[in-house]
This record gives C-alpha cells, sequence and structure tokens, in this order.
C-alpha cells in the first residue's frame, strides 16, 4: 500500500481466477466487493506519518496506479506472459507470503525464487515479505 506512493505503475497478479476478480472489484469500487481494506489503509496511513483520515486518498492512489490484475504462476520459468512487463524486468517485485504457500518444499521455493529473477530487472528490488 506504500508502494503506490512511490511507483506510478503497478500490476497486480494472483494465481486464482476468484482472487484477480475480488481485486478487480476493489479496484472498481463495486458494491460487491467483499474485501474491506479500510482498516489496512488506515494503518499504513498512520505507520507513513500521515493522519489514518488520509486512507480515501491512499485507496484513490493505488487504484490510479495499478494498471492490470493478470494472472502469474511463479512455478513456471516464465511466470507471467512474455511483453507483460518492460524488456529490462520490473524495478520492483514484492511477494506476500505467495512463494512459501504455494511451494511444497525448499526446493520449489529457490526454483521459484529463480522464475521470479527472471521478471526484476538488473539492481531492481526484490520484496518477500
Ligand atoms: C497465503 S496467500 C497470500 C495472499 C496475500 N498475498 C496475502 O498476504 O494475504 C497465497 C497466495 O499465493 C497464490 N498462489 C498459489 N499458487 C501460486 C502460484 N503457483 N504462483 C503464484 N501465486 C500462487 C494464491 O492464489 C494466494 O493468493
Amino acid at each position: 500500500m506504500s508502494d503506490c506512493e512511490v511507483f506510478n505503475k503497478v500490476i497486480l497478479t494472483d494465481y486464482l481466477e476468484v482472487n484477480r476478480q475480488e481485486l478487480k472489484r476493489w479496484l472498481r469500487n463495486a458494491e460487491d466487493s467483499t474485501l474491506d481494506w479500510t482498516p489496512f489503509l488506515k494503518h499504513t496511513c498512520k505507520l507513513e506519518g500521515r493522519k489514518p483520515s488520509a486512507w480515501t486518498e491512499k485507496a484513490a492512489r493505488l487504484r490510479s496506479v495499478v494498471s492490470d490484475v493478470l494472472y502469474v504462476d511463479v512455478h513456471i520459468p516464465q511466470p507471467l506472459d512474455p511483453g507483460t512487463l518492460p524488456l529490462a524486468g520490473a524495478d520492483c517485485l514484492v511477494s506476500c507470503f505467495c512463494l512459501e504457500a504455494s511451494s511444497p518444499d525448499l526446493a520449489a521455493f529457490n526454483r521459484a525464487l529463480g522464475h521470479m529473477k527472471v521478471l526484476l530487472r538488473s539492481g531492481g528490488h526484490l520484496l518477500l515479505i
């Protein structure tokens, strides 16, 4: 949520269609969105030293910088469709408990990490949360 203050273009990804649909509903501010991110947005504002009431601005900023919600599979050598990212790779990749949750063992985790590496530009940042 803090990333959106730094980057002008953010692509969200998930393996499951149902998760991607939910993200898209939130991004559209759809009435049938079932996730309430308000507490997370407020807490992030607090961590950034802003008033919790700034959460609406953050939500708007987040919605404005997300350009797409795409399928990803970290267990194949090309996790995203070719052409999705700039040729040089992404400036930053963030994975929040995805590799850990989807890897059956350490070897699979390490392979997935290698697959993600091809998505990152040289000198880019990988955040594993
Ligand atoms: C424990 S959830 C974490 C979700 C979210 N990042 C969070 O922190 O709440 C694990 C996520 O990994 C995704 N996932 C499962 N298999 C995957 C794969 N092969 N490639 C990429 N993501 C995968 C799931 O769809 C799910 O969203």
